[in-house]
């Protein structure tokens, strides 16, 4: 069932111009210039319930500003964004009840209160039965690992544990869709891995829809079932992640091999060869030949290799290539 539809989104912030020099910044005070500056050209997609969702892109690509649109905080210039059937922009109130938005550079936490005060401030925001409050309450700080920090402030948590804590917030009113900006920024391994698992968790045993931007592409490759790629606010990839890989590495394989005689230098015509240490990289696509071919083909010209090793580009070496065209 789909639950979020984008169609034809395009934002255009209107900027102030600012000129240099004293005088030009009085007549910038008295008559306004402004410029355009699009963000989102031409966006559309839709989201099936309980799909776990990368939204992926280069430094002011077009991601918050997509997730800020459906979330409801900002209209766009034009198209249009439907939320669980709502207008998020138009319907604030209504949209809100349903979704929760989660900024790894933010909190929704009360800095000076117990996160147990802020807890309770959500049940009341959000109008939580108290039957469902504490169910949600133990659920949720039981496989984020935070029940022993209910009473302490919120200043007094590590990046870690108070970015643990504004999930729970977040989570307490069931919302249908989950946005996530950023969720593990400046966590560690553990932490982040701990995130991660936890909107496993949610997503398979309430079926939240979660939609994820992260410049961590493990956060993408962990937990998402779908990448959407977008650059100066348009899609340039939408599909599933193993898709990404061979649509644009063409199956790449890379083959590093050490040779028995160290001093013997190596060239494999028509291949791109590099040196690494003592072992050489070879890079080729599956189509062309395939890792057994190539071995064949050392073998037959002589080459004594005494190790060898197979691996193909992870996918944050496929997300670089495509940023970088
Ligand atoms: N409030 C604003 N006023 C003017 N321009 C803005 C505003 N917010 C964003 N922009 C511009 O819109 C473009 C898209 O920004 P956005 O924050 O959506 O990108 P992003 O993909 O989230 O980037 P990042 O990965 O760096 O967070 C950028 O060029 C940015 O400078």
């Amino acid at each position: 069932m789909e639950v979020i539809k984008v169609e034809n989104l395009k934002k255009v912030y209107r900027i102030p111009k600012r000129r240099e020099g004293f005088l030009n910044t009085f007549k910038d005070l008295i008559k306004h210039e402004y410029e355009d500056k699009t963000a989102l050209a031409d966006i559309s997609f839709s989201i099936n319930e309980g799909d776990i969702v990368g939204y992926i892109g280069p430094n002011g690509a077009g991601k918050s500003t997509t997730i800020k649109i459906m979330a409801g905080i900002l209209y766009p210039t034009s198209g249009q964004v439907t939320v669980n059937e709502v207008i998020p922009y138009k319907e604030k109130v209504r949209n809100a009840k349903e979704i929760s938005l989660i900024a790894g550079n933010r909190s929704n936490l009360y800095w000076d209160l117990p996160i147990i005060d802020t807890f309770e401030l959500m049940k009341r925001i959000y109008k939580i039965s108290d039957k469902k409050y504490k169910q949600n309450l133990d659920l949720l700080s039981e496989v984020i690992g935070i029940k022993d920090l209910h009473t302490v402030p919120a200043r007094q948590l590590s990046l870690g544990q108070r970015m643990r804590a504004d999930f729970v917030a977040s989570m307490l009113h069931d919302p249908k869709i989950v946005y996530l900006d950023e969720p593990t920024i400046g966590l560690d391994i553990v932490a982040k891995d701990h995130i991660r698992e936890f909107i496993k968790t949610v997503n398979s045993e309430k079926r939240t829809t979660v939609i994820i931007t992260s410049h961590d592409i493990a956060d993408i490759e962990r937990i998402c079932n779908r990448v959407i790629v977008i650059d100066y606010g348009k899609i340039i990839y939408s599909g599933n992640i193993d898709n990404l890989n061979s649509e644009y590495n063409n199956n790449k394989c890379i083959m590093k091999i050490k040779l028995e005689d160290k001093a013997e230098s190596f060239n494999l015509e028509g291949f791109d060869v590099k040196q690494v240490n003592d072992m050489y990289s070879i890079s080729f696509e599956r189509k062309k030949i395939t890792p057994s071919g190539m071995l064949n083909l050392l073998l037959e010209k002589g080459y004594k290799i005494i190790d060898f090793s197979l691996t193909e580009p992870s996918l944050e070496d496929t997300i670089k290539a495509i940023y970088e065209k």
